[in-house]
């Protein structure tokens, strides 16, 4: 018996479940056509929140760089490509899943990774972003590599990001900054909670017949990147733009509990010195 033909190998990393990794929620548990359905669901909050975050961004973006809009608009297609890896398990939607996340994370650094922590021998935002995109290029190549260990590469992220915030705020006075920072903090360590649950104790979670943590991490990263964005969106803002006075807001309503975060600036625009 010959092995498979190309063709035949092409096609079975787009079928259904090709990919080595399977989430606690139970397979075709809903639907005949979608695997993980909860899961699939869920990313729906990318779809809503994304639009959010690029209409609120957009008078910072509009005086800073109007690139700042990549990451939403890379958060909605992170959005989409998981909605698909999720209903069909396919090699081919881990990998568009994995990789557009790896995107997001290169843009981000590329756009808001602080001066101050470049390496020495790099000495502007242009050179940096140049080095960002090599290595986000090696990356995407070795992901093919195992792809088992991406997703936690991934997460390594998380905690880089938490220990730039945790440099940058240790000398913060700004209360609102301070308080955005404990809520990103709070989304993130919710959310990366119910990611570990969900791969390494389904079996309990199983028994409980609450198998939808995955989903709730879609839900709480959302939100957790939202705020962490928006916090180191301001600090920049501070740093790069600061005759512009930027302050943070939030959306709809200052005074209710939740909202989405956001940058107003209060001086002058670049724009408006120029006439
Ligand atoms: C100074 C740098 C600033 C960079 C800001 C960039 C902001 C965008 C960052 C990340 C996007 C995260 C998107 C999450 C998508 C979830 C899709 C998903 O669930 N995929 C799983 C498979 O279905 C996969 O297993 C998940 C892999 C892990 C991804 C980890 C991403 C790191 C998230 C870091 C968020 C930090 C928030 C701020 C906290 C203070
Ligand atoms: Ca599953
Ligand atoms: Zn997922």
């Amino acid at each position: 018996m010959t092995g498979f033909s190309s063709s035949e190998k092409m096609a079975g990393v787009f079928s259904y479940e090709s990919s080595e990794i399977d989430w606690c929620e139970d397979n075709y548990r809903h639907s005949d056509h979608v695997v993980e359905y909860f899961n699939t669901m869920s990313n729906f909050v990318f779809f809503l929140v994304s639009p959010i975050m690029l209409y609120l961004l957009h008078p910072y973006a509009k005086e800073r760089n109007l690139a700042i809009h990549m990451v939403w608009i890379m958060m909605f297609f992170v959005g989409l490509f998981s909605a698909y890896f999720h209903m069909t398990l396919s090699f081919v939607g881990q990998m568009l899943d994995e990789l557009s996340i790896l995107w997001v994370l290169a843009i981000g650094y590329a756009i808001w990774f602080p001066r101050k922590f470049f390496p020495s021998y790099v000495k502007d935002r242009s050179t940096f972003s140049k080095l960002v995109l090599l290595v986000t290029i090696i990356s995407s190549l070795s992901s093919f590599v195992k792809p088992t260990i991406n997703a936690y590469a991934l997460n390594c992220f998380g905690l880089h990001m938490l220990y730039i915030l945790a440099v940058e705020m240790r000398c913060c006075m700004d209360q609102k900054a301070l308080r955005l920072a404990k809520l990103s903090v709070a989304l993130w360590v919710l959310a990366i909670t119910c990611w570990v649950s969900d791969r390494f104790g389904c079996s309990f979670w199983q028994q409980m017949n609450f198998c939808y943590l995955h989903g709730l991490w879609h839900i709480l990263i959302v939100m957790a990147v939202a705020y962490g964005s928006t916090l180191i969106a301001y600090l920049d803002a501070i740093y790069e733009i600061p005759y512009s006075l930027p302050g943070l807001q939030y959306w709809p309503c200052e005074k209710w509990p939740v909202g989405f975060p956001h940058i107003v600036l209060k001086g002058t625009t670049k724009t408006q010195k120029r006439c």
